[in-house]
């Protein structure tokens, strides 16, 4: 797992522009208020073109205001973001036009228009020609699979579908940066599914860069290349979600050994968090424990020197909500180690920013 390091970053100044970036965030920092808390605290990430990244943290971790900074609907204390090459300060008339996307619990369409109203007025805003657009409609309704749905208004849609068709407005007034705040609640699995499947068509086909929000882990996991951790105002992880999710991998073992291990009992559940201790065989005990990547060779040990062997173990695997909980769970802690410049992991495999 060479591969394997989380980019921790740290709070400082950094003002240059990465090669490859489209979307810019640089030393974004929000008050609310002269007094009122800090809700963003100086952050910085790049966007890259066509590529999806998920944007995660518990309520109150500052991602809605950093989306709102990014799509220039509220103004930040300090800070830059640009796309391309516009200033969305500066100029977020210019901004929007490259912004698609929805809110929760927005109305992004015209509920009494049908699809294909819809879309034609989209792509008139943008100032194109609905009817030189028709061959370009009909593919987005074809790529997200409601071409049936054409002469339908929008109204009488279900959720899911409605999501398609705000996503295709987007794609119709040619926006190529796409926010979306909880894309999958309320939808059921089929739906999920399905969406899913057309947002990664969208960052594959169109190659539209697409930020999402979402308590949902599923739709990070499957959609998103990387992963933005942030808590308490703060970025505390920026990756790939592979690198995120191996890395922290803790896995769960069902082990079973040739003998007792009341003396290392205690041990074993502080340390590897064990539990659903049961004899097995004539002689030997079976119980299960949690074990980081890193840890492992510890637990070997242990049982080493208690004369244990190990005579079978099963294994279960890690998601990104494991590692989203024990990283913001412990942010405070993995904070003061980045600051301090130890390595968080005793294994060394992560490197700092
Ligand atoms: N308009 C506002 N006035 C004052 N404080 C605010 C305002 N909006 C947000 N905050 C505060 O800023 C901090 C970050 O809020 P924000 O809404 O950005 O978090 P979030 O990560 O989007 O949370 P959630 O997942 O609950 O939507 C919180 O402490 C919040 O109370």
């Amino acid at each position: 797992m060479a591969n394997s390091a989380v980019k921790i970053h740290k709070r400082g100044e950094k003002t240059d522009q990465a090669e490859d970036s489209f979307v810019t965030v640089r030393n974004l920092l929000k008050q609310y208020g002269d007094e009122g808390v800090e809700a963003i605290k100086g952050i910085n990430f790049d966007l890259e073109r066509g590529t999806a990244v998920g944007i995660l943290g518990p309520n109150g971790a500052g991602k809605t205001t950093t989306i709102k900074c990014i799509l220039g609907l509220i103004v930040p204390t300090e800070g830059t973001v640009r796309i391309g090459d516009i200033d969305v300060l500066e100029d977020p008339k210019t901004a929007y036009q490259h912004i698609g996307g929805t809110f929760e619990g927005a109305r992004n369409m015209y509920w009494r228009l049908t699809v294909e109203e819809n879309l034609d007025f989209f792509a008139a805003l943008a100032g194109n020609n609905p009817r030189e657009r028709q061959a370009r409609h009909e593919e987005l309704l074809e790529q997200f699979d409601i071409s049936d749905k054409a002469d339908t208004v929008v109204r009488e849609l279900s959720r899911g579908q409605k999501q398609k068709v705000t996503l295709a407005c987007a794609l119709a007034r040619n926006a190529d940066f796409l926010f979306l705040d909880e894309p999958t609640l309320g939808l059921d699995i089929e739906s999920k599914l399905e969406l899913q499947d057309v947002l990664k068509k969208l960052v594959e086909r169109e190659n539209t860069t697409v930020l999402v929000s979402s308590h949902d882990m599923d739709v990070i996991e499957e959609v998103c290349d990387r992963a933005i951790i942030m808590n308490d105002g703060e970025i505390i992880a920026d990756d790939t979600v592979d690198n995120l999710v191996h890395l922290f991998e803790k896995t769960r073992y069902e082990i079973t050994v040739d003998g007792e291990c009341s003396d290392i009992r205690t041990d074993l559940e502080g340390k590897f968090d064990a539990d659903g201790f049961k004899p097995h065989g004539s002689k030997g005990m079976q119980f299960r424990v949690t074990v980081a990547s890193n840890e492992f060779y510890d637990l070997i040990d242990l049982l080493r020197n208690a004369d244990l062997s190990i005579e079978t173990i099963e294994t279960v695997d890690t998601n990104l909500e494991e590692v989203f909980l024990s990283l913001t769970e412990n942010s405070d802690d993995r904070r003061s180690a980045t600051e301090t410049d130890q390595s968080i992991a005793s294994s060394g495999r992560r490197s700092h920013e």
